[in-house]
């Protein structure tokens, strides 16, 4: 039966989980609530629990009149309530039986409130709000939510708004009222300054969300926008002055999360200090990316590729980033993590778990991370032979002067901070041994573009191998899934030019989202936004997986570093140090994107 949705949102996990495909209703479910729960006792309101389409809605028929409706699940608001329609809620105390439950009705229901600490800063005010405002527009926030600014600029909550207004979009232009819908949701976004380690301007702020939410079931989201020493300080205080008291509290935790294993280590424990693992949501933005997502559906819904996923037919996967730009304004940050802290352990890593995992047991998060957790353990920690590193030099195009790295005012002047970086990863296990998984990431290239390269084996015997010539890595198929810009996921194949001659030819078999699709596609904060509202976990990053990203990285960084490993430079705009060519070349391997027959539209 289809879900009843009162919701236009159509982002929201209840429609993600009942896509087309048809997985099993319950297939993003957790394990607890697989089971079908009967709910039913007052005489006027019987509910019965008749389905579970998502985790977030349920189907609940009434045994009296026949007539569905759709509720919201106590397990996505982590309260005792079942919201049904029209603002009436069903409380109930959970019981996992089919006795009765004993519903109550209230008319209330519950609240959201969104905290976004560090809010006078860039990525709140390039990200978080418009992220939180598209939700708005798309009917995707519950109907009592109200977004809060918190940093120690002194400001009101009209500077905040006028601040917030400069950067909110309808994303696609002459969206209907989007005017109006950006008044309306200016209107719920309040500020209050405060210090970051001040458990008295926290207490501040809970007062005020308290204002906001009223009698109803207050969950509240934190959303630690913030450079990274100042993370514990401000969860110490979030938590002991201004946690719900009557329904959830997560925190949105953003990246870096450490710089080696030991200091990720130490903010893990700080973080489990005042919060439970369930409650922190760590980011990786990535994740979110309407590609990435789709990884695992072109995987494991279409038969011609899982069955060709491993070492039998893959030569080597490529993960390939870079940006056509510098470190601008961030370079003070950058200086201190530089592009493999800042790209390859985060990114690129999750990207590759994502794409080498075996099949998970379903679609649940744990069952997810568990995969891809087991990938990152399989996997042997970078060795230096393995890694090369670059950075960005001055150049001069068109009578223009492009900085070099050390030129930004908050670099250090000889900083060997790497802005680019290509490295060879290696899984040990049965599927993927010895396939070579190289990344490459860097700033200051000559395009913006991330995607993952699959080349596959030559075809044993090929019969038209006289028509490749001597160089038969022309001839394999290469599946390529561009993740951005201009999303596209292309194979690569050999085919026949029309004719009465037999000469062959590469094309590619394109899925073009902007031909494809006439919606835009939504923006990954988005969507991370809505998933940690929602409580689903699935693409937010486990702490056993942090630590085990850090094993793979750490060694190596510890090396670079204490070798003072001198970068190659590369001219601002280039295609990056030859040495990555060499590297790649000693696996084998030659790079997708620098291949002779690259084009502008592969
Ligand atoms: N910007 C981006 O594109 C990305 C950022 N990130 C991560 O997100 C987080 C926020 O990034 P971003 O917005 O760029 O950071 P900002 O440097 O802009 O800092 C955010 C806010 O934190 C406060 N702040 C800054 N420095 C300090 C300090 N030393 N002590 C106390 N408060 C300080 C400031 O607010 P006030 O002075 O008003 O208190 C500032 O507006 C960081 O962890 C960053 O690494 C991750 C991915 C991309
Ligand atoms: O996390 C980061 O990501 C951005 C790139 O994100 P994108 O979504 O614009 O591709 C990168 O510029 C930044 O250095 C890094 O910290």
């Amino acid at each position: 039966m289809a879900a009843i949705s009162y919701s236009n949102c159509p982002t929201s996990s209840s429609i993600r989980s009942n896509s087309y495909l048809a997985p099993s209703p319950s297939s993003s479910l957790s394990a607890n609530s697989r089971r079908p729960r009967v709910f039913s006792v007052s005489k006027k309101f019987r509910p019965q629990m008749i389905s579970h389409d998502s985790p977030r809605y349920w189907n609940v028929l009434n045994v009296q009149d026949g007539s569905v409706a759709t509720a919201e699940s106590p397990l996505a608001t982590e309260t005792p309530l079942i919201k049904l329609k029209d603002g009436l809620t069903l409380s109930t105390s959970e019981n996992e039986s089919s006795e009765a439950a004993g519903f109550d009705i209230k008319e209330t229901g519950s609240s959201v409130s969104i905290t976004v600490v560090g809010a006078s800063g860039d990525l709140a005010k390039k990200k978080i709000f418009p992220a939180l405002f598209a939700l708005y527009y798309e009917d995707c926030l519950p109907e009592h939510f109200t977004v809060f600014g918190y940093a120690r600029s002194k400001m009101t909550d009209e500077d905040l708004r006028n601040m917030v207004s400069k950067t909110l979009t309808c994303r696609i232009d002459k969206r209907e009222n989007c005017s109006e819908k950006m008044e309306q949701f200016l209107k719920r976004c309040f500020y209050h300054s405060g210090q970051y380690d001040s458990e008295e301007n926290f207490s501040e702020l809970d007062k005020k969300l308290k204002e906001h939410e009223g009698d109803r079931a207050s969950n509240r989201l934190f959303y630690l926008s913030i450079p990274p020493n100042i993370f514990i300080d401000s969860v110490r205080c979030a938590s002991t002055s201004a946690s719900s008291s009557k329904g959830w509290t997560r925190v949105i935790v953003e990246k870096p999360f450490g710089r080696d294993s030991e200091s990720s280590a130490a903010l893990t424990s700080g973080l489990k200090q005042y919060l439970g693992e369930d409650q922190i949501f760590r980011i990786d933005h990535y994740l979110g990316k309407e590609l990435v997502e789709n990884l695992s559906v072109l995987r494991f819904s279409n038969l011609i590729f899982e069955p060709l996923w491993s070492r039998q037919y893959i030569r080597n996967v490529q993960f390939i980033f870079s940006e056509d730009f510098g470190t601008e304004g961030r370079g003070g940050y950058f200086d201190n993590y530089g592009i493999i802290r800042d790209i390859m352990q985060n990114h690129l890593l999750q990207i590759l778990a994502l794409f080498a995992m075996e099949t998970p047991v379903s679609l649940d998060a744990e069952d997810i991370r568990n995969e891809k957790v087991k990938v990152l353990r399989s996997m042997k920690p970078l060795q230096l032979e393995n890694v090369v590193i670059g950075q960005y030099k001055s150049h001069v195009k068109g009578g223009v002067t492009y900085p070099a790295y050390t030129d930004d005012k908050t670099v250090p002047k000889g900083s060997l901070t790497p802005t680019f970086a290509a490295a060879a990863l290696f899984i040990n296990n049965a599927r993927w041994d010895g396939v070579p998984f190289l990344m490459k990431a860097g700033k200051a290239l000559h395009t913006k573009r991330a995607e993952i390269r699959v080349q596959f084996r030559h075809v044993p015997g090929n019969l038209y191998s006289r028509s490749f010539g001597t160089d038969l890595d022309r001839a394999t198929n290469e599946l390529v899934i561009r993740v951005q810009p201009d999303e596209a996921i292309y194979l690569k194949i050999n085919n026949k030019v029309p004719g009465l001659g037999m000469r062959l030819d590469r094309s590619n078999l394109n899925l073009h989202y902007a031909a494809r699709y006439a919606k835009e596609i939504p923006d990954a904060y988005e969507r991370l936004l809505l998933d940690a509202i929602e409580g689903e976990r699935r693409l937010f990053i486990r702490s056993d997986e942090l630590d085990a990203a850090w094993s793979l990285f750490t060694p190596l960084l510890k090396e670079l570093e204490e070798k003072k490993i001198v970068p190659e430079f590369y001219p601002y705009g280039s295609r990056g140090p030859v040495g990555a060519h060499y590297l790649a070349a000693r696996h084998n391997v030659r790079w997708g994107d620098m291949s002779a027959e690259h084009t502008k539209d592969d």
